[in-house]
């Protein structure tokens, strides 16, 4: 799918017409620079939409077919070069202004650890991610217009499918319920916020994005760290 262009209003009263397959699934595929310890390069952009994973062994001479390079179409491909900005504008502006208009939007990040996704999705006060951008323009948009828009925001973690709440660590692990006929499914004592504001001190995407970031990531590589020992104890036994 090419991206279109975001429309200028971030919030349109036309409804657009029905989108089709293609236009409301996007998929991106950012690459991040090599760090030090990353010993060879085998993913590469081949241009906006292509990108070759090298075959590692094809240099090994008794492999008969010599080169098992593939290459991939994505909707989108991002250099290492790309800026958050390039991949926020790109993959998610126009969905804060379809948000604004009524419409359901869901951005997530897939990768093996190490791959970019917190900051991608974070990022940091020097280079903010898509969440940080994305709160940053909704409450652009809506700051004036509080009798029309309610913000809310929650912020949860599954990991090792537990749920934990990122606003609200303290409270243990969550359980998810769903009503009596099933169709809405929710997390029980999930933590939600109400603001418009755009005070630094309140401004979630200034403040709480980065310090729950913080905070579970700190919390994930202890449970790593302990998964790792298991395992390895287990080899030793
Ligand atoms: N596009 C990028 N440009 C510069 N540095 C990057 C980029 N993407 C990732 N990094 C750096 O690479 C490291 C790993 O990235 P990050 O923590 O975002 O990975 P992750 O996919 O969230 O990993 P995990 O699943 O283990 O949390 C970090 O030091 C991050 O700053």
């Amino acid at each position: 799918m090419a991206p279109e262009t975001p429309s200028s209003s971030g919030s349109d009263t036309s409804i657009r017409p029905p989108m089709s397959a293609e236009e409301r699934l996007m998929v991106a595929v950012r690459i991040r620079p090599l760090k030090p310890d990353d010993t060879t390069r085998c993913l590469y952009a081949v241009d906006k939409k292509h990108i070759i994973v090298e075959d590692t062994d094809k240099f090994d001479v008794t492999r008969q077919k010599r080169s098992l390079d593939k290459r991939y179409s994505f909707d989108v491909v991002f250099g290492e070069d790309s800026t958050q900005e390039d991949v926020y504008e790109v993959t998610t502006s126009r969905l804060v202004k379809d948000v604004l208009n009524g419409y359901n939007a869901t951005v997530f990040a897939y990768g093996p650890t190490g791959a970019g996704k917190t900051h991608t999705m974070v990022g940091d006060a020097n280079q903010p991610g898509i969440m940080v951008r994305a709160l940053n323009d909704l409450f652009e948009v809506v700051k004036d217009k509080e009798d029309e828009y309610q913000v809310s925001m929650s912020y949860l973690e599954i990991y090792n499918e537990q749920i934990r709440d990122l606003l609200n660590p303290q409270s243990g692990y969550l359980e998810l319920r769903e009503d009596s006929r099933g169709k809405s499914i929710q997390v029980a004592g999930l933590s939600e916020i109400s603001t418009t504001s755009t005070d630094e001190d309140e401004e979630p995407s200034n403040n709480i994005l980065y310090t729950q970031r913080s905070l579970a990531r700190e919390e994930r590589l202890f449970k790593f760290e302990a998964i790792r020992n298991r395992y390895t104890h287990r080899s030793v036994a």
